[in-house]
């Protein structure tokens, strides 16, 4: 099912498996939808939900009574489960808080660092293939916990529910106490929460969360106008396994990412021969298993999806590293010592009871996480994606005296003499 790269006999790092389909190539389709949007507003954002969701939603801002009613309907198993998410969530997140600093440079002479949250966040929370209330939490918390004051949701209207987003996520942004909610999908959702439409929602400041590949690349089009978070786009998994793993739990892993998408990417990196044939008979009887096996089958066989054979663990986390996954997850003999050389990966998951679908609910850690090899680069969501480090500049008299030399001294020099006057009106 998975194809195989043999790369045992070489020690470098090729070009690795992606999808041929990526944000790249649905870069222009994105902006036109993101386009439509900032021109024509509500029109554009009706018309997108009628093409791509198939249902004309009754109103494009979710109404407070179906969010009463959407909580009040929720199960009590779904809602126990979704506090628990949220109470780890938010414990791990508020751990991230960044203190402010303050440095003094002589005396009369201080610096301080604040982090300061931005005003609006909008969020977007996926409901194409399969609907992620687990996203509400993950968006939603982070963002309250950097103390964001104003927060609006996006999620596709589903015509199953009346072209409303689906009661469960209506249901988590109720519990959230999140009160702005537009049944919008896709490109054109991020759209109008980087530009806003009259009468409908307000521009934000930042513009997180995950999605398909017409999600991250609209995020890519609007980054210029908005802050935005990594590209959390089709979902990749990566497992560093040696002849110790279970490839029972390794296939499991693997069927569980595939499901989500068939651009979704599952690879199997490792140095044992026995083992990637292990994960091959395994992978047979639990695709044949699994609900959504039609899904799976095609993200499995598709290009961005293999068992990459390698000569040795070093290789493996070389091969690793330069795919630079959205989850890595370790299944050795020594995982500590695989993680501690890991540079590039979204989130890590170390050891057989640590799997990713663990980080997608209820770890603690946040499943928006950077893909398609941007976890070289950036990070995952977090309070930090809503908060801005600000310097606050405090001398007196005393501590200008202690520094204007230098002051007037630059300022001449880069021939700005009222820079220089500015200092001398002072002392
Ligand atoms: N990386 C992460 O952190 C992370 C987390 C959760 C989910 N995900 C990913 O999110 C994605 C969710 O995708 P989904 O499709 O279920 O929901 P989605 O909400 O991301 O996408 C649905 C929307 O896509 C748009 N769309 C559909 N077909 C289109 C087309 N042909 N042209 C333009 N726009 C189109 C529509 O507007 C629709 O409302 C999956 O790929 C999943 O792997 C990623
Ligand atoms: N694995 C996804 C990307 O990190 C997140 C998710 C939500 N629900 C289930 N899984
Ligand atoms: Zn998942």
């Amino acid at each position: 099912m998975l194809r195989r790269l043999d790369l045992s006999a070489r020690a470098d790092v090729p070009e690795l498996p992606r999808a041929a389909h990526d944000v790249d190539r649905v870069l222009d389709a994105a902006r036109e939808l993101v386009e439509a949007v900032r021109v024509d507003g509500a029109e554009a954002l009706v018309a997108q939900a009628v093409r791509f969701d198939r249902v004309q939603p009754p109103t494009l801002r979710v109404p407070r009574e179906a969010l009463d009613a959407a909580l009040a309907g929720l199960d009590d198993g779904v809602r126990a489960a979704l506090e628990t998410a949220i109470g780890r969530v938010r414990l791990a997140t508020a751990a991230q808080v960044p203190a402010g600093v303050t440095t003094t440079l002589g005396t009369g002479a201080v610096v301080e660092q604040r982090w300061v949250p931005v005003a609006r966040a909008g969020v977007y929370v996926p409901g194409g293939k399969a609907v992620y209330p687990s996203s509400v939490v993950m968006n939603v918390v982070a963002a309250q916990v950097a103390g964001v004051e104003r927060i609006v949701l996006a999620s596709p209207p589903q015509a199953d529910h009346g072209g409303l987003p689906h009661p469960t996520i209506l249901a988590a942004a109720a519990m959230l106490g999140v009160d702005e909610v537009l049944a919008a999908g896709g490109a054109g959702a991020i759209g109008a929460l980087a530009y806003g439409v009259p009468g409908v929602v307000d521009a934000v400041d930042v513009v997180t969360g995950p999605g398909n590949v017409f999600v991250a690349a609209a995020k890519r089009v609007v980054g210029g106008h908005v802050r935005v978070d990594a590209e959390a786009g089709p979902t990749e998994i990566l497992v560093i396994a040696d002849a110790t793993a279970d490839a029972d739990l390794v296939a499991a892993d693997l069927v569980s990412q595939a499901e989500h998408d068939e651009l979704a990417a599952a690879v199997l990196v490792t140095d044992s021969l026995a083992l990637a044939d292990a994960v091959d008979a395994a992978l047979e009887v639990r695709v044949a298993a699994t609900p959504h096996a039609e899904r799976v089958r095609v993200s499995l066989a598709a290009e961005q999806s293999a068992t990459i054979l390698v000569a040795d663990l070093d290789h493996a986390i070389a091969v690793s590293d330069a795919y630079a996954p959205e989850h890595l997850e370790i299944m050795t003999a020594d995982d500590d010592a695989v993680v501690a050389r890991i540079r590039n990966a979204g989130a890590i998951f170390v050891g057989a009871a640590s799997p990713v679908s663990l980080g997608d609910y209820a770890a603690g850690s946040n499943h928006v996480l950077p893909t398609g090899g941007q976890a070289a680069r950036v990070s995952g969501l977090g309070a930090a994606t809503f908060l801005r480090p600000q310097q606050v500049v405090r001398y007196d008299l005393e501590g200008l005296r202690g520094v204007a030399d230098a002051v007037v001294a630059l300022a001449e020099s880069e021939d700005l003499p009222a820079h220089a006057e500015a200092i001398r009106a002072r002392l």
